[in-house]
């Protein structure tokens, strides 16, 4: 039995993730919860005659439900940005509903691999994490945010330019985090395809706001949510491949939690609790988180920004659990 939960699933993301992985045969149940509209979506979902069946659950009172047994939960609940906003602008809204829903899962399924996509990654994991940790269930290895979506971008964006690069083939290595600057490209390690200085800055650029050209040409609708769904239903996929039926060797780049600085598998030594690197999967989710080395001076540089703006989202994302006050319903 293998059940994959997906919170915010009668959304932009939500419905078309939920579509890709309901072709997966390695899901056994598909549980959809949203706030609107799941029943609806899971309606429509269980016609489609693959092997997994599929409930919807709207609102806080079938939460539990929907959770329970929860093998992996994939999180695309909250709010998108609109032109002229970043991605920390969505941290308002979007905290407490992560923080909300990482408290439902600490309570019914402590023990699930959970997929965090909604933004600000960069902060929302650390308060995914923050919630375990004061449960008493926190467990790094099974906490991700899903940065997949800039590899993909990544590896499409070379192959524009240097078409004989396969994208389906070859993945690019991509850090940091998922905002803008915190977003580093490492393209001196692909191998055979060389570029100008000036392609570099270009393609560097392109990959760091590729996600403000979606929110541009949607012009007010939301951001990326289709590219998004085929990224998350690839971190998933690649998470059931590892976890489930134990197949080896399979590489994706993550947000995680590194432990704390200095510890070892705080690989970059970046001083950072939380960095997106190559990971490699395994039945308890993350097995090695790969070390980063050959960078070329420019991407060194990159990365050093990078920490400093990564250093102010972890603690926002930190601070907005560890320095709440007591909730009604725990003074209870
Ligand atoms: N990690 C990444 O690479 C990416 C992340 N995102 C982020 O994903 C999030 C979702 O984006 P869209 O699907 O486009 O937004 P959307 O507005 O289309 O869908 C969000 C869904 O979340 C639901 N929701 C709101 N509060 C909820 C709660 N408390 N519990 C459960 N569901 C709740 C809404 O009802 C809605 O159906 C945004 O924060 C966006 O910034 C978007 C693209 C890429
Ligand atoms: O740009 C956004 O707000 C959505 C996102 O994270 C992306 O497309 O990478």
């Amino acid at each position: 039995m293998v059940k994959v939960v997906v919170c915010g699933a009668a959304g932009g993301i939500g419905q078309p993730l939920s579509l890709l992985l309901k072709y997966s045969d390695l899901i056994t149940h598909l549980a959809l919860y949203d706030i609107v509209n799941a029943i609806g979506v899971a309606a429509d979902l269980s016609h489609i005659n693959t092997a997994s069946k599929v409930t919807g659950h709207v609102g806080k009172d079938m939460l539990p439900e929907a959770l329970r047994g929860a093998h992996t939960v994939v999180i695309p609940a909250g709010v998108p940005r609109k032109p002229g906003m970043t991605r920390d602008d969505l941290f308002r809204v979007n905290a407490g509903i992560v923080r909300d829903l990482a408290e439902a899962c600490a309570e019914h399924c402590p023990k699930a691999f959970i997929l965090v996509i909604s933004n600000p990654v960069n902060s929302t994991v650390p308060i995914v994490c923050e919630v375990f940790k004061k449960a008493n269930v926190f467990n790094p290895r099974r906490i991700f945010g899903v940065t997949t979506l800039d590899v993909v971008r990544s590896s499409t964006f070379v192959h524009e330019i240097k078409p004989q690069f396969e994208p389906h083939l070859n993945r690019i290595t991509v850090v940091g985090g998922h905002s803008g600057a915190t977003i580093v490209p490492i393209l001196s390690q692909i191998k055979n395809v060389s570029f100008t200085p000036e392609e570099i800055k270009t393609l560097t650029h392109r990959i760091q706001y590729g996600g403000d050209e979606v929110v541009k040409a949607k012009n007010g609708a939301g951001s990326a949510t289709l590219s998004m769904a085929y990224a998350g239903a690839r971190f998933t996929t690649s998470l059931l491949e590892a976890s489930v039926r134990g197949k080896r060797g399979l590489v994706e780049s993550a947000y995680v939690y590194l432990g704390s600085p200095g510890a070892e598998r705080n690989l970059h030594s970046t001083g950072l609790e939380y960095f997106a690197q190559d990971v490699e999967l395994g039945p308890e989710g993350v097995m090695n988180v790969l070390a980063l080395s050959d960078l070329s001076a420019e991407e060194e540089a990159l990365v050093k920004t990078a920490i400093g703006e990564l250093k102010a989202n972890i603690s926002k994302g930190v601070k907005f659990v560890t320095s709440a006050p007591v909730s009604a319903k725990a003074k209870l």
